[in-house]
């Protein structure tokens, strides 16, 4: 089966910078990848290169076999294409489903008001905040706000979705339901990129880790060849990660 993304040889250089440089990967249908890297790596232009914010001086994105690279983003959304941003960013004075209505009729498909606020309780429910469906987006915590960008990407009919960040400032039982409706989603067969600093929820719920390091790819492998890769270990995971990792697996 053809894979779902498939990005070939993209170049993005910022004057003298190159953000992303020559990478190539893809990504199956249903799959969770992680993309990781230290800062300044290049995930960030990476993923705005797929969406359509940035052109790539170089190279080639195909979303279910069809060239994106020189689509707007909002016609890429529509597509199928979804991220949320490391700063969540609803409309702060409209409620929970309001945001998600107007996800899901401005990008969703829906045809009318009614049944894009009915397609968003669904979602709403779906990312247990049914209870918050009435208030004020900006009246929510930062993890239901979280939950709340997760419901509105959902609301776009994604086939993949882009997560940046979707567990920093989360408590360990928050990102534990935030990881559960990630892994719901990819059981839809929605594919799953998620940017993330956090090694112990990148090694737990992904399938594979594509790692970026001066907008290269150094990695692209299991979760557990990619802890043991001297490479990754040198450029992003550090020693002492690796010798806690090792001194972890020697315990009986
Ligand atoms: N619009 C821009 N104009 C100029 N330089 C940029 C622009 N966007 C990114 N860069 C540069 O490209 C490089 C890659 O940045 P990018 O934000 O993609 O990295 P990142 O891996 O997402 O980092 P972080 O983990 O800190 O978010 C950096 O050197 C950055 O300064």
């Amino acid at each position: 089966m053809s894979a779902l993304l498939r990005i070939e040889g993209v170049t993005r250089r910022f004057g003298g910078v190159t953000a992303v440089d020559d990478v190539s990967l893809t990504v199956d249908r249903g799959e969770i990848v992680g993309l990781i890297g230290p800062n300044g790596a290049g995930k960030t232009t990476l993923v705005n290169v797929v969406a359509g914010v940035h052109r790539p001086q170089r190279g080639t994105v195909r979303l279910d076999g069809a060239r994106i690279d020189d689509l707007r983003p909002d016609r890429i959304a529509r597509l199928g294409l979804a991220r949320t941003f490391q700063v969540v960013q609803p409309f702060p004075r409209m409620t929970a489903l309001e945001n998600v209505a107007a996800a899901a009729l401005f990008a969703g498909g829906a045809r009318s008001l009614g049944a894009a606020r009915e397609r968003a309780a669904e979602h709403l429910a779906f990312c247990r905040l049914s209870d918050e469906a009435e208030k004020p987006a900006g009246a929510l915590s930062l993890a239901s706000r979280k939950r709340l960008e997760l419901a509105k990407s959902l609301a776009i009919g994604p086939k993949i979705l882009f997560l940046d960040e979707v567990n920093a400032g989360l408590n360990p039982a928050e990102i534990v339901l935030a990881l559960e409706l990630i892994r719901a989603i990819a059981d839809q067969g929605v594919a799953i990129v998620l940017i993330e600093h956090l090694m112990k929820v990148v090694t737990g719920v992904c399938r594979r880790i594509v790692v970026l390091k001066q907008g290269r790819v150094i990695a692209d492998a299991s979760p557990a060849e990619v802890v043991a890769d001297p490479v990754v270990i040198e450029a992003y995971l550090g020693r002492r990660f690796a010798e806690r990792l090792a001194a972890a697996e020697a315990r009986p």
